[in-house]
């Protein structure tokens, strides 16, 4: 029989547990350093096994749902969204699937590319002409504001407010792998009077969807309207669910990387050249956003894309084995959660050239680092889970960087801002921005874009 991983040293009877709840990239960095890609650390009195290799990271994503079970590890966010998806067992899983993949296809997603336009330009517009900000709060609440007019409406989005998305902060503060969720701490209580406080702000809007489905064309409607393949319709509750996961999935990811990505752009003026000449050459003033549109920004999506490389905000990811799973020369015993981590993963000198550098011309054609190996990106996942929201997170990010710069001249103020860890994502420290208007955009007090013209749920509520 193969022998178990080594074991990294650490602190008796709680073995690595406070570190990893305090900085767990670090630790598992100083893991993969010490002992190389695959190595046992202890929550505790509990082993757990790493994972840090594109071939090693194959078997996590493709065993999961098989030999390695996601939803048993991730009882943590079962508390605080429900059972959903990625939080419920296979069956339950295989059976939400394409409902909850549905918002990020065909006509839908291109209604949502308008939608990012309409609420990044609100935004810039309402910056006026000079000033500063604090970019990594106001690109959150941004961010807030594109998913729920993308994802729920816009007349969601302008019920939903700050209200809603304080809920939200609570819920993310409570995350927490290693301890059991339904302990009575404080913060696990104060995430399920959140939790309910949510369900109850949205279980009337639910109502009035299914009162007026004629009413309504956007991906909250899809949801009130589903059925399962047998056509049952789909429970309250489980909608319920299904909102609070994709609202909960797909902000405080994107509002970091999206930060990120224009931090990172500005700290380079060689990349940042390249990126200001395309964004002139192919984004006309006031022009509408479409999926072309974003094709042709090549520069601004290798930037999104070596952002997701280098800060990954989702970036430690778990599973259990079901039952014993050997890897490389190691064995993996049942019942084990397993970790990979693309924060160390992504920056792996065997892998990527200079990885420590910023260079997202790697992306380009005719490098193609990220192909040399299906695993070797992992910021997004990997197998029958990988991220439902990649391409709208990552359409979001580009809408926000190049509309930002295309009507902006910016310098950081905060030179080189550090990053805020949390269990659900991390992002930048508070990071100052100066900025001025550019003269060719200057604020002519009508919008810069004909909202109803590019919103269809816009334009319905106009006409009502
Ligand atoms: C930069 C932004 C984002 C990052 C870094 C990110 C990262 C991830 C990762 C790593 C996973 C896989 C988790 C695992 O295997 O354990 C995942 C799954 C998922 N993400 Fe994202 N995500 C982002 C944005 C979004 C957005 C905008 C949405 C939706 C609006 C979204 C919806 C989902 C859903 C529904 C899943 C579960 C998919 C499934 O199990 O089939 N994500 N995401």
């Amino acid at each position: 029989m193969k022998p178990t991983p080594p074991v990294l040293a650490g602190p008796p009877i709680i073995g690595h547990t406070f570190q990893f709840m305090k900085n767990s990239e670090q630790l598992l960095r100083h893991g993969f350093e010490t002992l190389g890609p695959i190595f046992t650390i202890k929550l505790a009195n509990q082993p757990a096994a790493v994972l840090i290799d594109p071939d090693y990271h194959q078997t996590f994503f493709m065993e999961t749902d098989k030999r390695l079970s996601m939803h048993k590890t991730y009882k943590f966010l079962k508390a605080a969204l429900g059972e959903v998806g990625f939080t419920g067992p296979p069956e339950v899983y295989a059976e939400q699937r394409p409902i909850l993949h549905k918002p990020f296809k065909g006509e839908k997603a291109a209604n949502s590319i308008k939608a990012m336009q309409i609420e990044v330009q609100q935004w810039l517009d309402s910056l006026g002409e000079q000033g500063e900000i604090e970019l990594t709060s106001e690109i959150t609440t941004l961010v807030q504001n594109v998913a729920s007019h993308a994802l729920m409406g816009k007349k969601f989005r302008d019920q939903a407010g700050p209200e809603f998305w304080r809920n939200y902060l609570i819920i993310g503060k409570a995350l927490d792998p290693v301890l059991p969720p339904y302990l009575p701490l404080p913060k696990f209580i104060r995430r399920d009077i959140a939790k309910n406080r949510l369900r109850a702000m949205l279980r009337p809007i639910i109502a009035e969807r299914r009162a007026n489905p004629d009413q309504y064309d956007d991906i909250l409607q899809d949801f009130v309207n589903a059925r399962y393949k047998d056509g049952r319709i789909v429970a309250d509750e489980t909608i319920l669910s299904l909102i609070l996961a994709l609202m909960f999935a797909g902000h405080e990811t994107t509002s970091g990387q999206a930060a990120w990505t224009i931090i990172q752009i500005l700290q380079h003026p060689d990349y940042s050249q390249s990126v200001q000449k395309e964004i002139s050459e192919c984004l006309s003033s006031g022009r509408t956003i479409d999926a072309k549109t974003l094709v042709s920004l090549k520069h601004v999506f290798w930037a999104v894309q070596e952002t997701t490389r280098m800060h990954p905000s989702a970036s430690t990811l778990i599973r259990r084995a079901e039952e014993d799973i050997e890897v490389g020369d190691y064995r993996i015993p049942e019942g084990w959660p397993v970790f990979v981590c693309a924060d160390v993963a992504q920056r792996l000198p065997g892998v990527f050239s200079e990885p420590q550098n910023y260079d997202p011309l790697r992306f380009s054609p005719d490098r193609a680092e990220d192909k040399q190996h299906r695993f070797s990106i992992i910021g997004f996942g990997g197998g029958v889970h990988k991220c439902a929201g990649m391409n709208f997170a990552n359409n979001e990010m580009m809408i926000i960087t190049a509309l930002l710069l295309q009507q902006f001249d910016l310098e950081l103020v905060t030179k080189n801002p550090g990053v805020t860890r949390g269990m659900g994502a991390s992002r930048p420290e508070k990071t100052l921005v100066r900025y001025r208007r550019k003269p060719a955009h200057a604020l002519t007090g009508t919008p810069s874009i004909n909202a109803a013209e590019v919103c269809p749920h816009l334009k319905m509520q106009q006409t009502e």
